[in-house]
């Protein structure tokens, strides 16, 4: 599976406030530029923490691509996914209309009882993990279902998991001109930190959007080489 991770950060680095508080970062020609990468996934994932925070919908807005995509016989939008280790989701949450296919990834910890209500709002329910969804069985379940290319858009918990795991081919950042700040504040990969050993990663291509900087990069392995 093809694996890449897009997000938005401020100057400094931050995702959304210290309240978890979603930060309108990037402009229109950053989110059409979104846009355009959801188009050309299979699925599109976020950590339920994005969900409590956003109430992202992840779908495809564009009708041209949705256009593209219905015209090779995909779905308009990609699928949607969440991972939710307990089955935390609300059954109102956007991301379970029918505008798309949703699969609720959680771990044996989730209850019969949620798991059933995420069935009930309109999930496809995946168990992957003990405890915590296991981010390999997660990726393998979902390549049983047809899914090549996922892209991973947060956030800070689940992309720093999905850099731990080696699983993560490509990164797109766009750092917007603002200063978030805040010690608590979500950043790119927030987790545990890495110690002694770091994704290594090369510099693609930059470029002006909007008035921040796009930054492409491909992940080349682990090395200590930065510590
Ligand atoms: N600027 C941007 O581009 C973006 C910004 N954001 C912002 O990020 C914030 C949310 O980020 P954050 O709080 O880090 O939450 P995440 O969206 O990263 O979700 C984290 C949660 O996912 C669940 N989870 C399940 N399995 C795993 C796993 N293997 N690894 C990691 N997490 C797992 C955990 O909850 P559990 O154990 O209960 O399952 C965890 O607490 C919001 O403020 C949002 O606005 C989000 C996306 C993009
Ligand atoms: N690319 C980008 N730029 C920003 O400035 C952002 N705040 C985000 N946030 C992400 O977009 C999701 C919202 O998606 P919908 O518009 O509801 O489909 C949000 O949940 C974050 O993942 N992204």
């Amino acid at each position: 599976m093809h694996v890449f991770v897009n997000a938005a950060a401020s100057a400094d680095g931050k995702l959304s406030t210290r309240r978890r508080e979603q930060v309108r970062i990037s402009g229109p020609e950053d989110f059409a530029r979104v846009d355009r990468l959801r188009a050309g996934a299979d699925a599109v994932l976020v950590g339920v923490g994005t969900v409590l925070a956003d109430d992202p919908h992840l779908t495809v807005d564009d009708s041209s691509l949705r256009a593209a995509r219905t015209d090779r016989d995909d779905p308009a939008t990609p699928a949607r996914v969440v991972l939710d280790s307990t089955g935390r989701t609300p059954t109102d949450a956007r991301i379970l209309d029918n505008a798309a296919t949703t699969y609720a990834v959680v771990s044996s910890a989730a209850t019969r009882s949620r798991r059933q209500a995420l069935a009930d709002a309109g999930a496809e329910v995946v168990v992957a993990g003990d405890d915590r969804v296991a981010l390999d069985d997660a990726v393998s379940a979902l390549a049983t279902r047809g899914i090549e290319t996922l892209m991973i858009e947060g956030g800070g918990e689940v992309i720093y998991s999905f850099f731990a795991a080696g699983l993560v081919d490509e990164l797109s950042v766009y750092v917007g001109s603002v200063i978030v700040g805040g010690r608590d504040a979500p950043t790119l990969a927030d987790g545990d930190g890495f110690v002694g050993s770091f994704p290594d990663l090369s510099l693609e291509d930059v470029r002006a959007v909007d008035d921040g900087v796009l930054l492409e990069y491909t992940v080349t392995g682990r090395s200590g080489a930065n510590g």
